[in-house]
């Protein structure tokens, strides 16, 4: 860590295992710096060990395999400026390791399972995300790198997400509806039937009315807009590649919502379309596609899922400083 921070800025980062938020994480780096930045993983609150699961039956998503009392305290605390004794949850061994010492930094990234699960834990972010990845979608990620980078079988992958399922719909699934950004990745409606799940629709769907986030939009704030920015200024093959931009209620609250479906030919031209958004919480035209193409061997970097990690990210900076700057200026006035 850097110097102490006057104010610690929460962010969360919430989703099932394998929708990207490493990935996601490793942009974030860019826009903070590694000194700048904690993350905790909330597997780490994990109170039941493997062993203790498979003889229960109790599941990791299970809030009966987590320990939320300490995961309150202990976030707080980092929030209050405190240092922790963090407990480690080892995925080597199952087991559940000594604690280590965590100070807190400016920014705090609390990501995993269950960062918008309970209610006081919630209730201390500043910002969230919540990484919806349809279950086609997820399938095909995880059977890519589970069957390719770790020699899982097929059959084996597949029950392993089935397993998981019952689960995953009671307790993680239904944190969506708390979270300021929802990142959606389905498959597109560009390819009738398409079992490749290459092509992909992402949409980003953002809180309105939230104070200090401005939603990001395509030309016209609050109108509804279908366009095809294929042609002269951006090369698309085939599908293609659709944008879309309107507004929505989700969980009874409304939303804004992007949508990119298709993917990126040329990422040099993505400039294209941010120079047609208004509201990216950029610095300069162009940071956008910028911090994308530094990036363009992270997964996603061609379609809408990275272009909307970026923009998420860029939203969760301007929320740290805003926050930041309003508690200089209170402690100025005092
Ligand atoms: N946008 C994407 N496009 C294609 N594949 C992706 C994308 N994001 C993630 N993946 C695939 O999913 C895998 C997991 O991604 P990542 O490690 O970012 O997820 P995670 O949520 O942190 O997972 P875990 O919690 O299991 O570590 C990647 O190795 C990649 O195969
Ligand atoms: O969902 C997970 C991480 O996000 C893991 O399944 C959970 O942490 C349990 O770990 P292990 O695979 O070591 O039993």
């Amino acid at each position: 860590m850097t110097t102490k921070p006057e104010r610690v800025v929460l962010i969360g980062v919430a989703g099932d295992s394998g929708c990207g938020k490493s990935t996601f994480l490793r942009r974030l780096i860019d826009l903070f710096g590694e000194e700048f930045m904690t993350v905790i993983c909330l597997d780490d609150y994990h109170s039941l060990d493997r062993k203790q699961r498979k003889e229960t039956g109790i599941t990791a998503l299970d809030p009966r395999a987590n320990n939320f009392d300490l995961m309150y305290e202990q976030i707080k605390a980092l929030k209050e400026g405190q240092t922790i004794n963090k407990p480690i949850y080892n995925h080597e061994t199952g087991l559940i390791d000594p604690p280590e010492i965590v100070k807190p930094n400016h920014i705090v990234v609390v990501e995993g399972l269950h960062p918008l699960y309970d209610e006081r834990v919630r209730s201390l972010l500043d910002f969230s995300v919540y990484f919806d990845i349809s279950d086609e979608v997820k399938i095909a990620w995880k059977i890519q790198r589970d069957m390719a980078e770790r020699g899982h079988r097929y059959e084996d992958v597949l029950a392993a997400i089935n397993s998981r399922k019952p689960d995953f719909q009671k307790y993680i699934e239904p944190q969506r509806e708390f979270a300021d950004v929802v990142l959606q990745v389905l498959p597109t409606n560009l390819i009738k039937d398409d079992t490749e799940r290459k092509v992909l629709r992402v949409r980003m769907l953002q809180r309105e009315g939230k104070e200090g986030f401005e939603p990001a939009y395509l030309f016209d704030e609050g109108s509804t807009i279908n366009w095809t920015p294929c042609g002269r200024k951006l090369t698309c093959s085939y599908p293609g590649m659709q944008l879309y931009y309107g507004s929505d209620v989700y969980y009874g609250r409304y939303v804004s919502v992007l949508e990119v479906d298709g993917q990126f030919d040329n990422l040099e031209e993505v400039i294209y379309i941010e120079t047609h958004l208004s509201n990216t919480s950029t610095k300069y035209q162009g940071e956008l596609t910028q911090l994308l193409l530094q990036h363009r061997e992270y997964p996603g970097s061609n379609n809408g899922t990275g272009f909307f990690q970026v923009l998420t990210g860029l939203k969760m900076r301007a929320a740290y400083e805003r926050l930041t700057t309003k508690e200089a200026k209170l402690a100025v006035q005092v």
